[in-house]
């Protein structure tokens, strides 16, 4: 199914309410199932949760990941752990090409016995659980920071707990922080010291304990670019987010006061954004190592602000559900962009297309690889042109009502 979103001059004020996080929720799944002390509340309803909420429950010797990277990580070192059992775990054809050769090494020096059931180096894996002995491995970093997170979920589980050493740039860092964070909040031992982290083994008879999933900011980030991009004075209010976030992405606030938009917190449940500035840099210099999954958000900002961007920090880009770097240039082009990609970087000239309004009237429809954030990221842009989101269903994996939740801020949209 298509989307065409008719252009609309100005945006309807309303409250969303979000789903939670969908990274929160996959690591508090892992560590409910291991450790049945912990009950969660406000998890996500994304399809990547619901995956991984139902491999948990699955007792069936095949489990399928489909797209979701986070699920097919977690559950190999979940896996690793499960005595004597053993499992296949597989993914859509693109989460075969998705590496995950960085975590099975660290496994495999860890005593489990893991096969590569095609590709080396990639899923689908063959894993036969076992108990763990060793107290130590260590990682490369700079790939993605599932692998560790995965490592930290079961380390206090083990015996002896475990001790990471980080080697190479770390990349994604605050989603490690979540990890540790997380761990922490359930009553566990874990920090970071350097490039070590270690983690103790959990103590007897833990606390229960509640954990309220904070909605997700990643989510969010399609309103500031519809804030952005709507006219001076425009407001949407979304909820439930907090101040002293543990998602890296609520960098948002941050990032989109170059955009015009601000930031209001309400008893850490509401956030109240604003379009309240038009004076705008021509071109904007950002890094986005520790904000991954924004980029594309911020550059379609850009696009429809008419203001250039050397976006650095990317080269995780090309692994996610498409080479985000390509399929960012090739579809920004179709509307008229000037775009330079690298292996890690983005860079886009300022432009006036829209108003000098020479494209303004030219349906453009835009693919979307099968990445959620591709269809998300381009939505915003009908508040300056037409446009026709392609296979727009794509978006569940991760924000399961997007479309309902931006037809409350007055987008028209017609299925085709
Ligand atoms: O741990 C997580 O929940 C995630 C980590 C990031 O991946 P990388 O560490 O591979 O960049 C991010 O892009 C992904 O959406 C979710
Ligand atoms: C990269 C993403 O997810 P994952 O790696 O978990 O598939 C994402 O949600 O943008």
């Amino acid at each position: 199914m298509d989307i065409k979103l008719s252009p609309i001059k100005s945006i309807t004020t309303a409250h969303v309410t979000l789903s939670g996080s969908k990274s929160e929720t996959n690591r508090l799944l892992v560590l409910q199932a291991l450790f049945p002390h912990i009950t969660i509340t406000n998890t996500s309803n994304s399809d990547d949760s619901t995956v991984m909420q139902n491999a948990l429950n699955d007792t069936d010797a095949v489990i399928n990941v489909h797209h979701a990277g986070t699920a097919m990580r977690f559950l190999t070192a979940y896996s690793a752990i499960q005595q004597n059992k053993t499992v296949v775990l597989t993914g859509s054809s693109r989460m075969q090409q998705r590496p995950i050769g960085v975590l099975v090494k660290a496994l495999r020096s860890l005593g489990v016995t893991i096969t590569y059931l095609g590709t080396e180096g990639y899923p689908p894996l063959q894993i036969t659980g076992k108990k763990i002995k060793a107290s130590a491995v260590s990682i490369a970093a700079n790939v993605s920071s599932q692998y560790i997170t995965a490592l930290l979920l079961i380390a206090p589980k083990l015996k002896n707990g475990l001790q990471l050493t980080l080697s190479g740039e770390i990349t994604s860092l605050p989603y490690i922080n979540m990890t540790l964070a997380l761990l922490n909040q359930v009553g566990i031992e874990a920090k970071m010291q350097g490039n070590t982290i270690s983690v103790q083994p959990i103590g007897v008879n833990p606390k229960p304990v509640n954990i309220v999933v904070e909605s997700d900011w990643s989510s969010a980030s399609y309103f500031y670019a519809i804030v952005a991009l709507a006219p001076l004075g425009s407001t949407v209010s979304l909820s439930s987010f907090k101040e002293g976030s543990l998602q890296g992405d609520a960098a948002l606030a941050t990032i989109y006061n170059n955009f015009g938009v601000t930031t209001h917190f309400h008893n850490n449940t509401t956030i109240t954004l604003t379009k309240s500035s038009t004076s705008i840099p021509s071109t904007i210099n950002l890094t986005l190592n520790n904000t991954p999954d924004i980029a594309q958000t911020i550059a379609t900002t850009c696009f429809g602000l008419g203001v250039g961007c050397n976006l650095t920090g990317l080269h995780t880009l090309k692994i996610k559900e498409t080479d985000r770097l390509q399929a960012l240039k090739t579809e920004l082009q179709k509307l008229g962009a000037i775009v330079t990609i690298t292996n890690n970087s983005f860079s886009m000239q300022p432009h006036s297309l829209f108003s000098d309004n020479k494209n303004a009237n030219k349906v453009v429809s835009i693919a979307t690889y099968n990445d959620h954030r591709m269809a998300m990221a381009f939505a915003p842009l009908a508040l300056k042109t037409p446009i026709i989101i392609e296979d727009a269903a794509v978006v569940s994996k991760s924000f399961l009502d997007f479309w309902e939740a931006i037809q409350k801020l007055g987008f028209a949209a017609t299925k085709l």
